[in-house]
């Protein structure tokens, strides 16, 4: 089932959690909302769930507009952070709680029941654990389970909200690839709330990054992560540098760069800042102006991470360290060493307007 939110607010008093967002999930697709926190992930989900009343604008489901529609009728299924498991009834009984709890009419036999759970245990791939309380199981596998009881109804929609944020951060990564597989299985519509990218990016076929009850970019992990649309975006996902210096008529001067930037063709002259991924600044032990590579730093400090090594450099153009990530090899044939000025050369740069400038430019 797909899902549209249009229009969407949410006020708390004087405070707007949501801020009039439009948005679609695409039916069968997992959407990752990815936003700091106080961003408002959470109040969107729950008036999709219908837990929340929106103020104003509707939350449609297959084009069906679900205002009036109670939170048990909307056929959603959820998991939350925090294991929702009873304590007091076995693994079995939790995940078949939603059916027995169902009116007698819609309620399946006592063996459908028993089929029903097995198959979802099997699908956690946790059927041992039939027989076990929630004490007796690990964190990771009493949100499998937790995730077994929200399917058992086979909701239309599944909601998740931070499933797997109390869990230890390795644990965490095989969850969140476990939940990747189990999805390509069942293919059910669902949506999950994380303030992590790295999870949003490995788990998600659509991210959706909020910033202050708004909508700040939505796309695939590759074009969110590719080509963030502002620099909040940048900040957000992963490592980024950032050099100052001013926009002359669609051209960006950074120190000794001249950057390309056509969508500030119009601009005379402003304070605008380069936005370059670590991966994405080359080093070079020698300047050619010719090509580019003309931004004198000095190399500062040297760390392995592998495969990979992490120059951190620095340069007038920057208020902080810079960083320059790089193979062994590479490293190896530049023969450089702390302390040496390189010069450094974007692979790809994004250039925007200083934050004052953008600013004045929306007004
Ligand atoms: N019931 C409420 N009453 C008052 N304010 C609320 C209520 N629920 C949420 N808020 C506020 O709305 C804002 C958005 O909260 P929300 O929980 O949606 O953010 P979030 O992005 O999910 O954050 P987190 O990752 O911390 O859960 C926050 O500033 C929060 O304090």
């Amino acid at each position: 089932m797909s899902i549209e939110v249009r229009d969407i607010q949410k006020r708390f008093g004087r405070f707007t959690a949501v801020d009039g967002v439009n948005l679609h999930f695409p039916e069968g697709k997992l959407t990752a909302l990815l936003g700091p926190s106080g961003s408002g992930k959470t109040t969107l989900l729950r008036m999709i769930a219908g837990l929340e009343q929106a103020d104003s604008g509707m939350v449609l489901f297959n084009g069906e507009d679900t205002t009036h529609v109670h939170v048990s009728r909307r056929g959603v299924g959820f998991v939350f952070q925090h294991y929702a498991l009873f304590k007091h009834m076995t693994v079995f009984d939790n995940v078949a709680f939603g059916l027995t709890v169902k009116p007698r009419r819609e309620r399946p036999a006592k063996a459908e029941i028993e089929n029903r759970v097995h198959r979802l245990l099997q699908l956690v791939q946790l059927e041992w654990t039939a027989n076990r309380y929630p004490s007796q199981l690990s964190g990771g596998q009493r949100q499998r389970i937790a995730l077994a009881r929200a399917l058992a109804t086979e909701p239309r929609v599944l909601l998740l909200d931070e499933p797997f944020g109390a869990l230890d951060a390795k644990v965490r990564t095989e969850l969140r690839r476990w939940l990747r597989r189990l999805h390509d299985e069942i293919h059910v519509t669902s949506i999950f709330v994380t303030h992590d990218q790295e999870e949003a990016v490995d788990v998600a076929d659509k991210i959706v990054i909020m910033n202050h009850g708004r909508i700040e970019q939505e796309g695939s992990p590759e074009e969110v992560y590719d080509n963030p649309a502002s620099p909040f975006v940048f900040d957000f996902l992963g490592q980024v540098n950032r050099f100052y210096g001013h926009i002359r008529q669609g051209q960006a001067e950074i120190g000794d760069w001249t950057l390309p930037s056509p969508e500030h063709a119009e601009v005379a002259n402003a304070p605008a800042v380069a936005y370059v991924r670590p991966h994405e600044l080359e080093v070079h032990p020698d300047s050619d102006p010719a090509t580019g590579v003309s931004l004198a730093a000095t190399l500062a400090d040297i760390t392995s991470l592998g495969a990979t090594i992490r120059l951190e450099l620095v340069a007038p153009e920057s208020q902080e360290p810079i960083y320059s990530e790089l193979s062994k090899e590479a490293f190896v044939q530049l023969n450089i060493q702390t302390g040496d000025t390189v010069w450094l050369r974007p692979k790809k740069a994004r250039v925007f307007l200083q934050p004052r400038q953008r600013a004045a430019q929306a007004a």
